[in-house]
């Protein structure tokens, strides 16, 4: 075991002795309700609590049937994935915890049969809720019943559980990014949700889309708009549950647990990084000194755990707000990735590039447009010349366009940055052993690590 497995099960474990319950003892003998466990994060969370908390008694997964496969076949199916591989070593019978349960968060009720909400309401213990639309283009209607109405609809079955000690809501650090500082507090909604769903239900998708700009306002998109709505509806239930919310900012891959540089998908700055590494993207919009908040998927979950024990321990009287952030901490800046990133694609080729790597950022729309005309558009023309005369179809303008618009949704976190108090997160780790600190909270020379990591250790298990 390495120096820094054994702190981090330390985090579970509370080794110097608290006074209270430990968190690893307290989730013993616990009933666990997860949503979005087929989800980049709820599969992290997922794992840890099978690895660090061996004493669990069960975890309900509320999953869906999808492509094809039932919702048991996708289960069973990830957990084959490579993430499991340390549980597996330790409880080869890992899987006999993992209770499925069919449920399609965007139906009424949830889609779970009366049985399944009987089973639910005498036996869950902590509710962790992670499932969303994190897409930035998601039509409102659809953002606002997954990332709204479903979040309702779970609170109203939360409500129904008899022995539940926490509600754990997972949020964004962007949901109120239409504000340059952000306190671990809960805003007044832009809109009362209820008169906003009441209105959207008789309107037509073609209204909705027309209208969307005027009601998300100053945020980019409908996802940092409808999480912030959520916020407020959980709030409104802090008075009859025990309350958690969680703001992460950037999640990229694992820093270190299971293993570094753990990921599944594309979303973001990796999507960014892998673009910039097949010499594919030469140029985006970000400002060099702007703060990059990435934060590994491990520390956030990390933190989930412990805010999931405080809540159920402690019971704060109303809903404490996480804001789970990097940048007041250990800040690292765009200029400075962009640094890291292309030295280590020199370093460490990507099979099967476009072109040699050389991505730059630029905070100047001109000059980015230029060089998106020469750099980007021009080869793009070339390229797909030479596939029509040699007989085959052209494909790197359609890539292009797909870069492009990608790009585009995510300019406006690039271009900026924000700054976010994290006393609450201070008060979470000073709860913690000071070992458990060091993990929950990487240092300056950790986080950077992590970054490295990130960048040059990906294992990525996309059909994970
Ligand atoms: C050189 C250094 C540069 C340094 C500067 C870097 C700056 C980066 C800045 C990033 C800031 C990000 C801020 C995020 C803040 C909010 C965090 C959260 O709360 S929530 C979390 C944040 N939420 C998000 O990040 C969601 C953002 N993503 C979206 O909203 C949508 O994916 C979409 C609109 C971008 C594309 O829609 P659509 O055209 O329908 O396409 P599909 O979705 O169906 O995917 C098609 C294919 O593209 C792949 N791919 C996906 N994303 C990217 C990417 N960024 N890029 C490239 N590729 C990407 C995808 O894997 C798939 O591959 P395959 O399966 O075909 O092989
Ligand atoms: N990733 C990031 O950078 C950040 C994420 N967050 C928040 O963290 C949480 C998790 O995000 P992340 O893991 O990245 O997201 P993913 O997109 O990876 O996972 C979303 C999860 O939600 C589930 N889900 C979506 N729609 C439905 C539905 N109709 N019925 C049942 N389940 C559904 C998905 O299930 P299925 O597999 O069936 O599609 C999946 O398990 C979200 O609340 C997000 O807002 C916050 C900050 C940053």
């Amino acid at each position: 075991m390495t120096d820094g497995d054994a702190r981090l099960t330390d985090i579970c474990s509370g080794a110097a002795g608290g006074k209270m319950a430990t968190i690893a003892e307290y989730y013993a003998g616990k009933n666990v309700l997860i949503t979005g466990a087929t989800g980049f994060m709820g599969k992290v969370l997922v794992e840890k609590l099978l690895r660090s908390c061996p004493e669990v008694k069960a975890l309900y997964l509320l999953v869906r049937p999808k492509a094809g496969q039932s919702m048991q076949q996708r289960v069973s199916d990830m957990m084959t994935c490579k993430l499991f591989d340390r549980v597996r070593e330790d409880n080869p019978d890992f899987h006999q915890k993992i209770i499925p349960i069919s449920s399609e968060l965007v139906q009424p009720g949830l889609a779970i049969s009366p049985e399944d909400v009987e089973k639910l309401s005498g036996c869950i213990n902590i509710v962790f809720h992670c499932a969303a639309t994190i897409r930035f283009d998601e039509p409102l209607k659809h953002a606002l019943q997954l990332n709204v109405i479903a979040t309702q609809q779970l609170l109203s079955l939360a409500k129904q559980m008899h022995h539940l000690e926490a509600f754990i809501h997972i949020s964004t650090a962007y949901a109120n990014c239409n504000r340059k500082y952000i306190d671990e507090v809960i805003y007044p909604p832009p809109v009362e949700p209820k008169k906003l769903i009441d209105s959207l239900e008789w309107m037509d998708d073609g209204i909705v889309r027309d209208i969307t700009p005027r009601l998300i306002g100053d945020r980019p998109n409908t996802y940092t708009y409808t999480k912030a709505l959520a916020e407020f509806v959980v709030q409104q239930e802090q008075d009859k549950l025990n309350i958690g919310i969680i703001r992460p900012s950037i999640v990229g891959a694992s820093w270190q647990e299971p293993f570094p540089g753990w990921i599944d998908n594309f979303n973001g700055p990796s999507g960014v990084f892998i673009a910039a590494g097949k010499g594919i993207l030469r140029t985006m919009r970000a400002n060099n000194d702007a703060v990059a908040d990435l934060i590994p998927v491990d520390v956030v979950i990390n933190l989930t755990l412990a805010a999931g024990w405080y809540t159920a321990v402690h019971r704060p009287k109303s809903a404490l707000v996480y804001n789970c952030t990097t940048g007041g901490i250990n800040p690292f800046h765009w200029g400075e990735i962009e640094h890291h990133v292309m030295s280590s694609f020199k370093r460490n080729p990507l099979e099967q590039a476009f072109r040699r790597p050389n991505a730059n950022i630029t905070s100047n729309y001109l000059i980015n447009q230029y060089w998106i005309l020469v750099s980007h558009k021009f080869p793009a023309l070339i390229y797909d010349l030479f596939l029509r005369l040699s007989g085959q179809k052209p494909q790197m303008m359609r890539i292009f366009n797909r870069l492009h618009k990608a790009i585009s949704l995510l300019e406006y976190f690039s271009s900026q940055d924000w700054e976010w108090n994290s006393e609450n997160l201070s008060m979470l780790m000073s709860q913690l052993t000071p070992e458990d600190r060091k993990v929950g909270r990487p240092t300056k020379h950790a986080a950077r690590l992590g970054q490295i990591f990130n960048i040059l250790q990906l294992t990525y298990e996309p059909d994970c």
